[in-house]
């Protein structure tokens, strides 16, 4: 799903009015039907709804929601702010439709006036401003988001396409906005709602259709991309019949030290669970029984060194070919001076791209000529303290997602940067964001699973791309399924790597449901 910006939101609907026998008065008219179908199915009419409508065409389709929840029989009053006279046209119709419905139902709030006394079972709307905010909250609309937000405790605030104040597409970290427990957004999610900085804003997030015009929306490139099960499935290819470990590759581990060596273990597993041919895990000589043990299918390299790896460069051949198609490198792995050193000569000897996380991109954070040496096309896996470690500070996190397209692009690199919608970018500067996972996988070892079925997925065969876009999406639904099925507080790293299969499963389901017809 493209992520467009608010230039071009307005575009879409530009070109829909156009194209489409729609006005853009009807094409409010069908947002507000399904905000108000939206409420209603969620709010009995015990309720009674207080709309805050700014001038714009968001203040629009509050006042059209204001009629239509009046309509279905509930209590609906608008608050029309005046801190102008300058009304939109459909604005304006809208605000004639409601008069023509019953007078009462406009309040206009002046600058000064007390703000309205509310029953105990009221629900805010807030359609101040949506994606036509272009300046910081001042003065009058300052005072009403502070006093709407004063009230988030008591009362709860939907925000229709954006909560008031949000840029569709830049930080707002610190500027004012409402603070929402559910944002009402139309067709296509925005910039804004990915944003860890503003997810105490947004609450909940739910897009509704509208029925913009498809041709926009195919034909439009845009910068962001939100993967969604239609990707997932363009991406995806099922094993062939008459293929061998030799066609599904060979990855060597390097993973583990001596207390760590749960990062080598979970690492593995999901290796091998995410489909690899082969897997050689390179562990100090404390590691040998616990992998032998831990993932019996896989081979296991020893380093001389009891506690920490520190040999590991001599596993690849000094050329760098070889029998491995792709080294993952860094779960526990350490960061001692011996184990720097060998992951310097390993990345002088081995040039194809590989996977490098946790430890590894410590080592590179501390020594950061190293990153020249990082193979061309490698996969880089940061959490966001491991990035900025090694991308240095950003003011916001639309900074940081600036800085992620640039370091990809200027290194040629592939780097996952982890979040609740985890951003991955390559050398051609797009972003795409992972839309699966969950809050249960906030817990030590989801990364190095991460990392284990990065490899597994890369080896077999997908571009380096594909290879992130689908593991970050089978990690999260892994850790989906095994939260639904126990809790997200419950939830293991090890959970997720046992429910990688059922993740497989629902993956290989995309083709059915993208395609109807196959199911005859
Ligand atoms: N057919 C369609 O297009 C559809 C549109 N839809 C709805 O329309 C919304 C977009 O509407 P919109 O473009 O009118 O912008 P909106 O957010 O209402 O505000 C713009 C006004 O506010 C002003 N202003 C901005 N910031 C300000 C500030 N800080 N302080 C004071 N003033 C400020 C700004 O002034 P200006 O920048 O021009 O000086 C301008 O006058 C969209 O989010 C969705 O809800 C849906 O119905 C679907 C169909
Ligand atoms: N709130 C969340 N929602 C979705 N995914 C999450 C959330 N918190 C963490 N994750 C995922 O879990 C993984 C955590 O990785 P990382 O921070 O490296 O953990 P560790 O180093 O403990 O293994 C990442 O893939 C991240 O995207
Ligand atoms: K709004």
């Amino acid at each position: 799903m493209k992520i467009f910006s608010a230039a071009q939101v307005r575009e879409a609907d530009a070109y829909t009015i156009e194209h489409l026998p729609i006005t853009s008065l009807q094409l409010m008219e069908k947002a507000a039907i399904q905000c108000t179908q939206w409420l209603e199915t969620r709010y009995s009419q015990g309720y009674s709804f207080h709309i805050f409508c700014g001038a714009g065409n968001n203040g629009g389709d509050g006042l059209a929601i204001t009629r239509l929840l009046r309509q279905l029989g509930y209590e609906a009053t608008a608050y029309l702010l005046q801190y102008t006279d300058q009304f939109s046209t459909d604005n304006r119709a809208n605000q004639a439709a409601l008069h023509s419905q019953e007078t009462a139902a406009i309040i206009t709030l002046q600058p000064g006036d007390k703000f309205p006394a509310l029953p105990e079972h009221a629900i805010l709307v807030d359609a101040i401003f949506g994606t036509g905010m272009s300046r910081p909250l001042l003065g009058f609309l300052a005072e009403t988001v502070q006093q709407l937000n004063a009230l988030k405790d008591r009362y709860t605030i939907v925000s229709i396409d954006l909560p008031s104040g949000m840029l569709a597409d830049e930080s707002t970290k610190d500027l004012l906005s409402v603070q929402a427990h559910h944002t009402l957004s139309f067709e296509v999610y925005k910039l804004a709602f990915l944003l860890p900085e503003n997810a105490s804003r947004t609450g909940e997030v739910h897009i509704l259709p509208i029925g913009l015009h498809k041709d926009y929306i195919t034909q439009t490139p845009t910068r962001y991309e939100l993967a969604d099960t239609a990707l997932i499935q363009s991406i995806y290819k099922p094993r062939q019949p008459f293929s061998h470990k030799g066609t599904y590759g060979h990855v060597l581990l390097i993973a583990g030290s001596y207390g760590k060596l749960g990062a080598a273990v979970l690492s593995a597993q999901a290796c091998l669970h995410a489909g690899v041919g082969l897997l050689t895990v390179y562990v100090p000589e404390a590691g040998y029984n616990i992998i032998q043990l831990a993932a019996p299918a896989a081979m296991c390299l020893v380093d001389d060194n009891p506690q920490q790896s520190v040999q590991f460069h001599e596993a690849v051949t000094a050329d760098g070919a070889g029998k491995y198609k792709t080294i993952a490198i860094g779960p526990g792995l350490g960061t001692s001076g011996d184990t720097a050193r060998a992951f310097k000569k390993l990345l002088q000897r081995y040039r194809s791209p590989m996977v490098i996380d946790a430890d590894a991109l410590n080592i590179l954070a501390a020594e950061k000529q190293l990153l020249d040496l990082v193979p061309p096309h490698s996969l880089l896996t940061p959490h966001p303290k491991e990035f900025e470690r090694l991308f240095g500070p950003s003011a916001n996190d639309v900074e940081r997602l600036e800085k992620l397209a640039a370091a990809a692009r200027e290194r040629q690199l592939y780097i996952l940067l982890k979040g609740r919608y985890t951003a991955i970018a390559g050398p051609d500067g797009a972003v795409y964001f992972n839309a699966t996972g969950n809050a249960g996988m906030a817990t030590g070892g989801s990364g190095d699973v991460l990392t284990g079925i990065l490899a597994g997925i890369l080896a077999q065969g997908y571009a380096p791309k594909d290879a992130m876009v689908l593991g970050a999406w089978l990690h999260g639904l892994a850790g989906d399924l095994g939260a639904a099925a126990s809790s997200q507080e419950a939830l293991l790293a090890s959970d997720m790597v046992q429910y990688i299969g059922k993740a497989y499963q629902e993956i290989a389901g995309y083709a059915t449901l993208q395609h109807p017809s196959k199911n005859l």
